[in-house]
């Protein structure tokens, strides 16, 4: 009974009292100030417009966390990418962290810091959900999909080569072991929210070896999940039929290869908001989670105070959640939501709404 009615009608709440039996938080707060400390990464272009809603909410909402300012700026050890050793000391210590948008330069200098991150702390599974927010009209109405995305290989394993002047190689690495861990996460998870289909979405008729893979594990770890049913589906069909029916996925959970989680998660934000400034997400590790937006670091509008903050505090939500400070998450949740539904007066312009991220800031801090 419980399972059906976790999920409904709240946004990002998924996490309140269905959490997965992976990855859960352990941390504890400090016996002194009874506070949990939370390394915080601003980031990059919007990232500390975005970070000072956050931490304004916060504090209004009087959240017992205390922020540690955490610095990843790229470090190169033997030519590859890294972060301080502080920082990693640091969210190894505290088991979580909230992080802004990291930038990544185009065909020079660092790797990307966000990919290193995964990397740094197996953070295996990326959850992304995307919902309509209730009393916000968009194109559609009532979306509300939910994407596990496999976080650590795929295309994003940074292996290429110059095979000849004018030939590039570039490999997709699908191992048996992180496809293992993302979709039993994905089993886990959808039964933790209650939901009854869990769909993998792929392009094994093509990628025969590395998609075979992940769909044959999908299909080996479906008889330990028989209360969940599995489904396959071509990432094309997926498109086509998330486009023309986004309702048809209400009642499922869907889990893919890195790439195609990151494409479809920008889509399944357009269809639920219109805009990527709504969408948070989670990335899982067994020890380790840190919780990020879905968007980078919007340097169009970076530093003019346009930003929507929103994705970030959902995140920061979803953050709580997992943490077990289910309470603060539904007020900070709610007081969002409502600010949103109230008009374009207090939606940012993604939104088509006339707010600043101050102004918008200072209007949900009015709702708590
Ligand atoms: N997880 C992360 O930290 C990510 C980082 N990036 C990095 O971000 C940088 C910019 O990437 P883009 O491809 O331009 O994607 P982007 O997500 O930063 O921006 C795409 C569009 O969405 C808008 N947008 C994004 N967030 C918004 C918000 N909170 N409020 C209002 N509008 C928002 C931007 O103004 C832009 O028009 C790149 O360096 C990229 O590597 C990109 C995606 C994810
Ligand atoms: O790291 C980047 O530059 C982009 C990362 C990204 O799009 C993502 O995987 O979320």
């Amino acid at each position: 009974m419980l399972r059906n009615t976790i999920y409904r009608g709240s946004f990002a709440r998924m996490m309140t009292t269905g959490q997965p039996n992976i990855g859960r938080f352990t941390g504890k707060p400090n016996p002194v100030t009874g506070k949990y400390t939370v390394p915080f990464i601003e980031g990059d272009g919007v990232g500390p417009e975005i970070s000072k809603s956050v931490k304004d909410i916060f504090a209004a909402a009087k959240v017992p966390i205390e922020w540690e300012p955490c610095d990843v700026g790229p470090i190169f050890v033997n030519g590859l990418t890294t972060i301080p050793d502080a920082a990693v000391q640091s969210i190894n210590k505290h088991l979580v962290a909230l992080k802004g948008p990291l930038a990544t330069p185009i065909g020079k200098g660092h790797r990307s810091l966000n990919l290193t991150l995964r990397k740094t702390f197996n953070l295996f599974a990326n959850v992304r959900p995307a919902r309509s927010v209730p009393n916000y009209k968009t194109t559609y109405q009532n979306v509300d999909l939910v994407l596990i995305r496999e976080n650590t290989e795929g295309e994003y394993s940074g292996i290429e080569h110059v095979i000849s002047p004018g030939v590039i190689q570039s490999i997709k690495l699908i191992t048996k072991d992180a496809s293992e861990r993302v979709i039993r996460y994905a089993f886990e998870y959808t039964r933790a929210i209650g939901r009854p289909r869990l769909v993998v979405v792929h392009k094994s008729t093509i990628q025969r070896m590395a998609d075979g893979l992940f769909v044959n594990v999908a299909k080996e770890l479906a008889s330990e999940y028989p209360d969940i049913e599995l489904q396959t589906e071509l990432i094309d069909n997926t498109i086509l039929n998330v486009v023309t029916h986004p309702e048809s996925y209400t009642d499922a959970v869907s889990v893919c290869p890195n790439l195609y989680g990151d494409i479809l998660s920008d889509l399944n934000s357009g269809l639920s908001a219109g805009s990527l400034g709504l969408t948070p997400s989670a990335n899982i590790g067994d020890k380790v989670s840190i919780f990020e937006a879905v968007h980078g670091s919007a340097p169009d509008i970076a530093g003019q105070n346009k930003a929507n903050p929103t994705a970030l505090l959902l995140s920061s939500v979803m953050m709580l959640n997992h943490m077990g400070l289910n309470e603060h998450a539904t007020k900070i949740e709610n007081a969002i939501l409502s600010t949103i539904a109230s008009g374009s007066e207090n939606r940012t312009g993604d939104l088509a709404g006339t707010a600043t991220t101050s102004s918008f800031t200072e209007a949900v801090i009015n709702k708590l």
